[in-house]
C-alpha cells in the first residue's frame, strides 16, 4: 500500500520557487491502479517522482507499507525503493546491450542483499514475468529487435523482478498507438490483480480512465477532483 499525506514539493524557478506539488493526499490499495491526470506541467511526473522515494518533498510523507520514506536517510530509502517499489518510466530506459531476460536478472543484483535470488532462480523468475507479459518468444532479443510495445512489455516485467508492493508508471501508452497502449493499460490491470501491487499510473489519455479504480485529477500541482477509490 502506499499513501501520499499532504505532499508539498517546490523547485527553484528564477528568485523565487515554483510549486509543482500542492498539498496532495491519496492512497493506493493493494490490487488497485489508481490514474493520475491533468494538463501539461500539472505536477503529475513530479508526485510520482516523490511517489518513487527519488525526491524527497518539501513537506509531507510518503507511507510505504506504513513506512514512512521521508524519515530515512538516504541509504534506507534506497533499499526501500529497491525492495517495495517497481517504477515504469516514460522512456524506455532499457540497456541496450542486453538481452529480455538480462534486463530482469540485472535488476535482482540490484535488489535489496535480504531478498537477492542465487542465479537459476532469478533466471526462472524473470522467464515467468517474460511469460506473464506475453514475451515467452522474445527472451533472447535486444530492444533494438523488439517493438515498442514489446519493450514496454519487458520494462513493466522489470519492474516486478523484486515483488514490489507498490508498482508506479509513468505515461506506459505515450509512444504507442491507441490498440496497443490499450493492450498495455489491460496488462498493468491484470498484473496489478494478480500480484496485488498497489499501482500509481500517469497518464494524459483519458480513454484508459474508466478502467482505473481511482483517479485523480492535478492542474498547477494541486487536486482538483477524485473519481472512485483514490
Ligand atoms: N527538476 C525541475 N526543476 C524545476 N522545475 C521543475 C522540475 N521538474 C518539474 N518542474 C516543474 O514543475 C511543474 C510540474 O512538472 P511535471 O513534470 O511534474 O508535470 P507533468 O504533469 O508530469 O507534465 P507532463 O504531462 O508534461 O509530463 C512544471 O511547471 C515543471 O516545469
Amino acid at each position: 500500500m502506499i499513501t501520499l499525506d499532504t505532499i508539498t514539493l517546490s523547485f527553484p524557478d528564477g528568485d523565487g520557487r515554483l510549486t509543482a506539488v500542492d498539498r496532495v493526499s491519496l492512497t493506493a490499495h493493494p490490487g488497485t491502479v489508481t490514474g493520475i491526470t491533468g494538463p501539461s506541467g500539472s505536477g503529475k511526473s513530479s508526485l510520482l517522482a516523490v511517489a518513487a522515494t527519488l525526491i524527497r518533498p518539501d513537506a509531507g510523507r510518503v507511507l510505504i507499507d506504513d513506512v514512512d520514506a521521508t524519515q530515512l536517510d538516504a541509504g534506507d530509502a534506497t533499499e526501500l525503493r529497491r525492495s517495495r517499489i517497481g517504477i515504469v518510466f516514460q522512456q524506455s530506459n532499457l540497456l541496450p546491450s542486453l538481452t529480455a531476460t538480462e534486463q530482469l536478472t540485472v535488476m535482482n543484483e540490484l535488489g535489496a542483499k535480504h531478498s537477492r535470488r542465487n542465479r537459476g532462480a532469478a533466471s526462472a523468475r524473470a522467464d515467468e514475468l517474460l511469460d506473464a507479459v506475453g514475451l515467452a518468444d522474445q527472451r533472447g532479443k535486444r530492444p533494438h529487435q523488439l517493438s515498442g510495445g514489446q519493450r514496454q512489455r519487458v520494462n513493466i516485467a522489470r519492474a516486478l523482478m523484486n515483488d514490489p508492493s507498490v508498482l508506479l508508471v509513468d505515461e506506459p501508452t505515450s509512444a504507442l498507438d491507441q490498440e496497443r497502449g490499450a493492450s498495455i493499460i489491460e496488462l498493468i490491470l491484470r498484473l496489478t490483480d494478480e500480484r496485488n501491487t498497489s499501482t500509481l499510473l500517469v497518464t494524459h489519455d483519458l480513454v484508459h480512465l474508466p478502467r482505473m479504480h481511482g483517479v485523480v485529477h492535478l492542474v498547477d500541482g494541486r487536486i482538483t477532483e477524485v473519481a472512485r477509490a483514490a
